[in-house]
């Protein structure tokens, strides 16, 4: 296994398959990469089948044991399928989509290996979610939701972002999954670093309050040290788990980071924050794509904590270690 000079191992892969998507989310940072806007067909710039697996077969000869597909809308490749087919076995096969295109699919994706899925769901109401996502398909991701359970998937977990537009649905989401057998949810503090909006911005530390007051149990998950928060409904007869994403400014999050990621165009890429690490895979051969994966390892520096340092003010800045080496300023 290879792990980074901060003693952080890679366990784990995830995988942009594309950065088209039917929806035009608000928030959207697109794993970093800016903007989904643009055409809805394949494109060349994407990473081909062979591509995809060719790298994953490369990850698990270095004991990654999970890969995480997601995009854009990973469900827009019509080869989504035989991907997950031809993922290495050792791996944990988990997609996280915004859930549109499951009904008719989420068999199909079982069948070929999925084991997970995460659906974007940022409201209970087709109104809000049309503002939220600039489109009208709430009743598709309600029925995709559905679809995953009944196809089987365990946990379907329900990823919320918590900003200005959502903050306010929290606590009916939280019924939601504790009324609602095989549903968890997830909610995931608004990154403003990647959408250039600071005033969306909402406090997570006051979510965390408000569910330690409302859960039975408190576990920490290892990957990230997020915590889990487990959540009876009123009638005391349904119980929910609710895990928080909060990396903003979160060194202890940055410091069990164990993933590395690539980009729909084949780039290795160390942190989703940064795109001044990126090495692209192209053409490459297995040897060269070891070797190009063994040096994107080796190069990860957790973002908060090292990258980004705090001053004497207690605010977040660039660490002048950088400067020039990676940043390229
Ligand atoms: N900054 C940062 N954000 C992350 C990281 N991992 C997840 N996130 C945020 O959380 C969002 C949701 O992640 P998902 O793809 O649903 O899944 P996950 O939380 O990574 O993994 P599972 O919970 O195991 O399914 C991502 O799109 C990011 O916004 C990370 O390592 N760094
Ligand atoms: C980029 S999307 C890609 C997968 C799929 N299209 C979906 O929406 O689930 C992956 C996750 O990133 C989250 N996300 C996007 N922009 C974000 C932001 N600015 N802050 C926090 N999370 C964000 C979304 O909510 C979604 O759960
Ligand atoms: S569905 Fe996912 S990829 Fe598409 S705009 Fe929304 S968050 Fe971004
Ligand atoms: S180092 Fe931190 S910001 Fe970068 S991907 Fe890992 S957890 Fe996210």
């Amino acid at each position: 296994m290879l792990a980074d000079e901060f003693g952080r191992e890679v366990t784990g892969v995830r995988v942009s398959l594309t950065d088209r998507c039917n929806f035009d989310c608000v928030y959207c940072h697109n794993e970093g990469l800016g903007d989904t806007r643009g055409p809805m067909d394949p494109q060349d710039d994407e990473m081909s089948t062979d591509d995809v697996v060719r790298f994953l077969e490369v990850a698990a000869e270095f004991d990654v044991d999970a890969v995480k597909f997601t995009g854009g809308e990973p469900m827009l490749r019509e080869d989504l399928a035989e991907i997950i087919e031809r993922t290495p076995d050792q791996m944990e096969v988990s997609l996280t989509t915004n859930g549109t295109f499951l009904p008719g699919r989420a068999e199909a994706l079982v069948d070929a290996g999925l084991e997970r899925v995460n659906v974007s769901q940022d409201a209970l109401d087709p109104k809000d979610f049309a503002e939220i996502t600039k489109s009208g398909a709430y009743e598709k991701v309600i029925e995709g939701v559905k679809a995953a359970l009944e196809a089987g998937l365990d946990p379907v977990k329900l990823n919320m972002v918590v900003f200005e537009h959502t903050a306010g649905y929290v606590p009916r989401m939280v019924d939601h999954v504790a009324e609602n057998e095989g549903l968890q949810l997830q909610l995931i503090e608004y990154m403003p670093e990647l959408t250039g909006k600071p005033e969306w911005n909402v406090d997570i530390e006051r979510v965390h309050g408000w569910l330690a007051e409302q859960a039975d149990e408190i576990e920490h998950r290892e990957m990230h040290d997020r915590k889990r928060y487990w959540v009876s409904n009123d009638d005391g007869d349904g119980r929910g788990m609710v895990e928080i994403v909060d990396p903003v400014e979160n060194p202890t999050f940055c410091a069990n980071c164990h993933r590395v990621r690539v980009t729909h165009e084949g780039y290795l890429k160390g942190c989703l924050n940064r795109n001044d690490d990126l090495k692209s895979m192209g053409e490459m051969s297995k040897p060269e794509i070891r070797e190009a994966f063994r040096e994107v390892v080796a190069n990860r520096v957790p973002y908060y904590g090292e990258y980004m340092i705090q001053n004497a003010d207690g605010e977040w800045e660039l660490n002048d270690k950088y400067i020039g080496e990676y940043a390229g300023i």
